[in-house]
């Protein structure tokens, strides 16, 4: 006789109602957890698996009660291999036993039975990566994604889908033309404002965010208020309300600035949800120089966003 796998335990709240609270509670900032060498190096850390541990209990021990969401990057931690894997585990865990929303930054995306896996290892509460929400590439069909997308639905995770990225490269891709004529990452804009509204019934805001770069105002075939996609593969301001989330990495290092939003966002301000890293991480390992930072950037964001 064969089991019916029990379905996931739905979290208590679905992920869009509990970003909103955070966001409301500790303002509208997601800070990016990427130890990379160089850092570990400017902190005074070995770049070792005790290098990797250290900065990840600074972090957690400056920032977990502060801000709204963490985005540790999982290739900063496989890189260490399982023991890496291991601290990344620990670091999901402290920041949301302190409070924090953890959106793990993984830009998965793969088809059938693999997608279902990926699906399982972040987004089933019973798995030890277990996190509120995780990035994901759609990249080989949208339609693909679709295990972590139900899994997220029935377990009261996110997902933020990549649609227009703050890297140059990103581009040609997307912004190039589907079958039916729509750009590439509008076709993907439009199918998470579909999941969205799949999901409406009793929560305003949805659990499906999507990533547009935060660089991309003003830019030639970037985000702004033309009319259509100005013939370029544009994003217009329209493709942008979604009913969900929108990550905009790109702040700081990458060179947007707070007051870009506005002309970035249009009508879709609201569900902004910056996101910076080095920015950030660049005032450690001093605690207090790193919560500092993290107030001044809430401040600014807060002021620009509401
Ligand atoms: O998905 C992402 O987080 C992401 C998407 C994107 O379009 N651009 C982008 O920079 N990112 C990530 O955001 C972070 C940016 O870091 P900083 O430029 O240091 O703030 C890195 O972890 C990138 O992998």
């Amino acid at each position: 006789m064969t089991e019916t796998p029990a379905p996931p335990r739905p979290a208590a709240t679905p992920f869009g109602e509990r970003l909103r609270a955070a966001t409301a509670a500790r303002g509208p900032l997601c800070v990016g957890v990427d130890p990379h060498a160089g850092l570990l190096r400017e902190w005074g850390l070995g770049e070792d698996i005790g290098g990797l541990e250290r900065f990840c209990g600074t972090v957690t021990e400056a920032l977990a009660d502060k801000v709204a969401v963490v985005k540790p990057q999982s290739a900063f931690f496989e890189r260490f291999g399982s023991r890496g894997i291991a601290v990344l585990e620990r670091t999901v865990a402290d920041f949301r036993a302190a409070g924090a929303l953890v959106l793990l930054d993984v830009k998965r995306g793969d088809i059938g039975s693999t997608m279902g896996a990926y699906a399982d290892a972040y987004l089933d509460p019973a798995a030890p990566l277990f996190s509120d929400a995780v990035t994901l590439s759609p990249y080989l069909g949208f339609e693909a994604l679709r295990p972590a997308l139900d899994l997220a639905r029935a377990s009261g995770s996110g997902v933020f889908v990549l649609a227009r990225t703050s890297n140059p490269e990103g581009g040609p891709l997307q912004r190039a033309r589907c079958a039916d004529g729509r750009g590439v990452a509008a076709d993907v804009l439009a199918r998470l404002a579909r999941e969205n509204a799949a999901t409406a019934a009793g929560s305003p805001f949805g659990s499906f965010g999507a990533v547009v770069g935060a660089t991309l105002a003003g830019v030639p075939g970037g985000v702004g208020a033309h009319e259509g996609d100005g013939g370029d593969g544009g994003l217009t301001h329209a493709d942008l309300d979604i009913g969900g989330p929108l990550l905009l990495p790109g702040l700081g290092a990458q060179g947007a600035r707070p007051e870009d939003l506005p002309a970035l966002l249009g009508p879709a301000l609201p569900a902004a949800l910056p996101s910076v890293s080095r920015d950030v991480l660049r005032h450690g390992p001093d605690r207090g120089a790193l919560r500092s930072a993290t107030d001044r950037w809430i401040g600014e964001l807060a002021a620009v966003i509401g």
